[in-house]
């Protein structure tokens, strides 16, 4: 039963989860066939501006959503984290599968933790996120821009151009590539990207049949948490160009536990709140409301200013 287009970046990463995807879907319809579209992003065209600088929410989405509305495809699989947290209007999420691990790691010359690096080391990110919280926890570290795929950033290390360098867990998990990890950063010092670790598979929002495909490969537990993560950063209107950390988890009792964090850039500020509750989009607004009580708003903006420079 059924033929369906999968829209995917080109990407390494990219292709093992799309093809990871398909794997499962297979499993679950053996008669069902797939076919893969790759497309390329403007963020994947864009590779050599620090990316709070490109602008604009949702670059490696766009043209991928084009297709689903085209007909070109009929579902994608992004990495949950790529994803802005408003949808445009005609698609939605059909599944959100089992999260892989969320943390941020730290990869390193001869293994060094972050807390063994070498006073004022280099160390590669291009996430406001990340530099905000290492700074935050080692203010003499340097932190220079760095992007590409896993690969090039990898290599950038091996080449020597960095101390240390930062990525999610996850994306290393899926291409093999654990065995460079220096150091599971704890959330308690890097609170991971909004919905980090965990997939989102976008298709059109009337297409019946393959919502109840989808649907089988959907994760509860992490669908509620991720949802209050985006519902957080909804509130907080951020993309992946400002500092804004989120992570929930959820309990036996199916209650929901949201911390969610904005920093400066500079890790001189950093605003942190956690709360509990069952509804994870009144949840990730309450943990928004109670950050921008603290003053959270002022550096969001003065991001979004120097980003418009
Ligand atoms: N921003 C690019 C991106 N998008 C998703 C992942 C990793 C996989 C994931 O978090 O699900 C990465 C690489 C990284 O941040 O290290």
């Amino acid at each position: 039963m059924g033929n369906w287009k999968v829209g995917t970046r080109r990407s390494n990463l990219a292709l093992t989860q799309t093809n990871w995807v398909v794997d499962q879907l297979k499993g679950l319809a053996p008669e069902a066939d797939f076919e893969l579209h790759e497309i390329v992003t403007k963020g994947d065209r864009i590779l050599d501006v620090t990316l709070s600088k490109v602008g604009g929410k949702g670059l490696f989405v766009k043209e991928i959503e084009q297709s689903l509305f085209d007909k070109e495809t009929d579902f994608a699989v992004h990495s949950c984290k790529d994803m802005p947290s408003e949808l445009p209007e005609g698609l939605v999420i059909g599944a959100i599968p089992k999260r892989v691990d969320p943390r941020d790691v730290l990869l390193s010359k001869d293994g060094k933790t972050l807390d063994e690096l070498p006073e004022g080391a280099l160390v590669g990110t291009s996430s406001l996120r990340r530099s905000a919280q290492i700074l935050a926890h080692r203010p003499d570290i340097q932190i220079e821009s760095l992007r590409g795929n896993i690969d090039t950033r990898v290599r950038k290390l091996e080449e020597g151009n960095f101390d240390a360098i930062i990525l999610a867990a996850a994306g290393l998990e899926r291409v093999n590539f654990e065995g460079e990890i220096a150091q599971f950063l704890p959330v308690e010092i890097s609170l991971p990207a909004v919905g980090q670790g965990a997939l989102a598979i976008e298709c059109r929002a009337d297409d019946k049949e393959m919502l109840a495909l989808l649907k089988r490969i959907d994760h509860e537990p992490t669908r509620r948490a991720v949802t209050a993560e985006r519902s957080f950063l909804h509130k907080l209107q951020g993309g992946c160009q400002v500092p804004i950390g989120a992570y929930a988890t959820v309990a036996e009792d199916n209650l929901i536990t949201l911390t969610g964090m904005v920093g400066s850039p500079d890790g001189k500020q950093l605003f942190k709140n956690t709360a509990t509750g069952n509804d994870p989009l009144a949840l990730g607004i309450q943990v928004a409301e109670a950050l921008l009580a603290q003053g959270a708003g002022e550096v969001l903006e003065q991001v979004l200013r120097e980003n418009q420079q």
